[in-house]
């Protein structure tokens, strides 16, 4: 393949708007994309004419109706700092984006029967098969993203971890519970607190082969009866870094050395710091023995894979060393203070990179702009909205963001200095096996890999690492079906069919599979028509996936505009964000000048011992994003954190 149109050898490169310039030259590649006709210029729901009430948005009462399943935090309206559980972000709604609360909708629910039980067909019959679905639609082809990387993949599921854990159903004793047997067939009879996920009985290949897991815990779980149930979410829901502090206070505590502000990690062969290791790894981590590397973090997730532990050991380093250069600045500053200062600023910087660099590629940078998703060039942001409820809601959660699963290499690459690819690891090798990390130089050559490997395009292709050997245990040839329970997981959480987020997101309802057209290619709306026996009945994710993607962005319509609708409520709901003035937690003006410089590129070169990256570092090195040294990336001068 080759890379987008302005790299081509020979044709002049597009300058770089917000890195370079500071943003005043309107010359952008994407100009003559933004040009084309869109006769349906999507607007997040937030920005859209609130007079238009048919589009079904839930009522304020509704939105916050989880609320009452939780008592209210006691706050002081006067902290400089966020809480560690996200209570008292915001001061009339104290719940909102706390950690162990539920998580919200802006449509209503549809359960079949009101309350919990998965949605049905029009026709009262069973929906089809989830597993039907994925493999009639989404099959797996190597076809790379032009331009992005494997970092927007690994950052995006970093926010993914930092913003919603789904909590598993558990047996009505409180224990564990197993929905598949332990050689991986599937039981006679299913427990009902399990997602329906069949391998069709004519499917020769997976026989019997159980792809079912929990499902999630819900409000009437924890004894509160609102109807329909919420969803609980285990982290907080803002963009702060709890996936490395954790998002509660005996979590946060044990990550800490209560020295300097610095959080505990352990010292690699190669002398560099990595995450401290986990007691027993043998439960944690898919490995033999006790004393195996095996992460802890703020999150039970950092085991995954090994480019998610890599993704957070950059935050744990990054945080140690703003700690070590706070302590230089002010040296009579106390562990609490340094700890503090640099959790701000670390999610400051993250949160910069995140608006700045991150947004942009996922919907565009004209939509971004147009719907106020961009940070400003100078001066505080005063648009701090009270009344926004920044709680991850479930349409963004359950499909829309998942939807980045496609972006999934199934091979990852580790990559010298010199940028060539030294191995390939396939994924399924290690799941929930992350001793590789701290061998050899390993961190920086998947780190190296993440800049330099192109991501899986935004489509309708998966790869079956994900799709057939998800979880997959050394020496077992089979694993779960990720996208199959993407479609399941919405099911479960109640999320409306497709033609509920057209009409939110400013689409005409569509009467017929026809109607779809609009968004989606015949020959895929042809494929619906033969699944679903109804236009009401096709899924959101599924749906959302074949839509085409708007100008400028590798998202379609509708999740455009939710997973803008979401990035939208996380900066504008979120008291703490770094661009606010007249805040307890606001920055001086010095300080914001000097977080405006973060880059993704930045914060790669401060946490790792690569050399050389490209600029524009969520986008592949090319002609025209040239590798340069590290020690050309502007740098912050914390010089602006010195304390009379
Ligand atoms: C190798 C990479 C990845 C793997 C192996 C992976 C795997 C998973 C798994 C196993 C789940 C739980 C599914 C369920 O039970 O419902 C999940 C959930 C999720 N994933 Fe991914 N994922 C990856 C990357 C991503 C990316 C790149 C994004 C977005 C940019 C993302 C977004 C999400 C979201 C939003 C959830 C829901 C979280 C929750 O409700 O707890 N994931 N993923
Ligand atoms: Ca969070």
């Amino acid at each position: 393949h080759s890379d987008g149109g302005a790299d081509r050898p020979g044709s002049r490169c597009a300058r770089d708007v917000d890195k370079e310039d500071g943003g005043r030259t309107e010359t952008r590649p994407e100009k003559s994309a933004r040009d084309e006709s869109d006769p349906n210029q999507s607007k997040i729901p937030s920005l859209m004419d609130s007079s238009d009430s048919d589009r079904g948005l839930l009522s304020p009462q509704d939105i916050d109706l989880g609320d009452q399943c939780f008592p209210k935090p006691k706050c002081n309206p006067d902290a400089r700092f966020r809480s560690t559980d996200g209570g008292c972000n915001n001061l009339i709604f104290p719940v909102w984006g706390q950690s162990n609360t539920a998580s919200t909708r802006i449509v209503q629910a549809d359960y079949s029967d009101g309350r919990d039980e998965p949605r049905k067909a029009a026709s009262g019959r069973d929906l089809p098969n989830a597993r039907h679905v994925r493999t009639t639609l989404f099959k797996d082809m190597d076809r790379p993203a032009p331009k992005h990387n494997l970092y927007v993949m690994q950052f995006g599921q970093m926010i993914a971890h930092d913003t919603e854990l789904t909590i598993s159903k558990t047996s009505s004793n409180g224990k564990a519970l197993a929905c598949c047997n332990p050689d991986g067939s599937a039981p006679e009879v299913l427990p009902k607190e399990c997602l329906k996920i069949m391998t069709p009985k004519d499917d020769p290949d997976s026989k019997n082969r159980c792809l079912s897991t929990q499902r999630a815990s819900d409000t009437a779980d924890i004894g509160c009866q609102i109807k329909p149930v919420r969803k609980r979410i285990g982290v907080t829901s803002f963009i702060d870094a709890s996936l490395l502090y954790g998002s509660d206070d005996k979590t946060a505590r044990s990550l800490r050395t209560f020295t300097n502000g610095r959080l505990r990690s352990q010292v690699g062969e190669d002398g560099n710091s990595y995450l401290p290791n986990v007691k027993n790894s043998t439960q944690s981590c898919n490995v033999a023995k006790d004393n195996t590397v095996c992460y802890v973090s703020g999150d039970l997730r950092v085991n995954q894979h090994p480019d998610m532990s890599v993704q957070t050991i950059s935050m744990l380093r990054l945080h140690n060393t703003l700690c070590d250069q706070l302590k230089i600045i002010n040296p009579t500053w106390n562990d609490e203070r340094i700890y503090q200062e640099a959790r701000r600023l670390l999610i400051a910087m993250y949160q910069h990179v995140t608006y700045n660099e991150f947004v942009p590629i996922l919907l565009g940078k004209d939509y971004s702009r147009a719907n106020k998703l961009l940070p400003l060039k100078e001066g505080y942001d005063l648009n701090y909205n009270q009344f926004l409820n920044p709680t991850t809601f479930t349409s963004f959660t359950a499909a829309a963001f998942r939807s980045l699963h496609s972006y999934i290499q199934g091979f990852i690459d580790l990559v010298s200095e010199a940028r060539s690819v030294t191995s390939k690891m396939r994924l399924s090798d290690f799941y929930i096996r992350t001793d590789i990390v701290q061998r050899k130089d390993n961190y920086d050559s998947f780190l190296r890999g993440l800049l330099t490997q192109h991501a899986q395009g935004q489509d309708q292709f998966f790869t079956e690492e994900v799709s057939e050997y998800l979880f997959r245990i050394p020496n077992k040839t089979m694993g779960l079906d990720l996208v199959s329970i993407d479609i399941e997981r919405g099911r479960d959480f109640g999320l409306p069919s497709y033609n509920t987020y057209r009409k939110l997101c400013g689409l005409r309802e569509a009467k017929t599979f026809d109607d779809l057209t609009d968004q989606i290619d015949k020959k895929n709306v042809d494929v619906l028509a033969n699944l679903y026996e109804n236009v009401n009945d096709i899924d959101y994710y599924p749906a959302g996936l074949l839509e085409k993607p708007k100008p400028g962005a590798i998202l379609g319509h509708t999740f455009q505009c939710i997973i803008g609708e979401m990035f939208f409520r996380w900066k504008f709901g979120d008291r703490f964000y770094y661009e606010f003035g007249n805040q307890t937690g606001t920055f001086s003006s010095d300080q914001l000048k000097e977080i405006r410089k973060t880059t993704l590129a930045l914060i790669t070169c401060m946490t790792s011992n690569i050399q050389t990256v490209q600029r524009n570092a969520f986008d592949v090195p090319s002609k025209c994003n040239q590798l340069v040294t590290c020690k050309s990336i502007p740098k912050l001068n914390l010089d602006a954190w010195k304390e009379e």
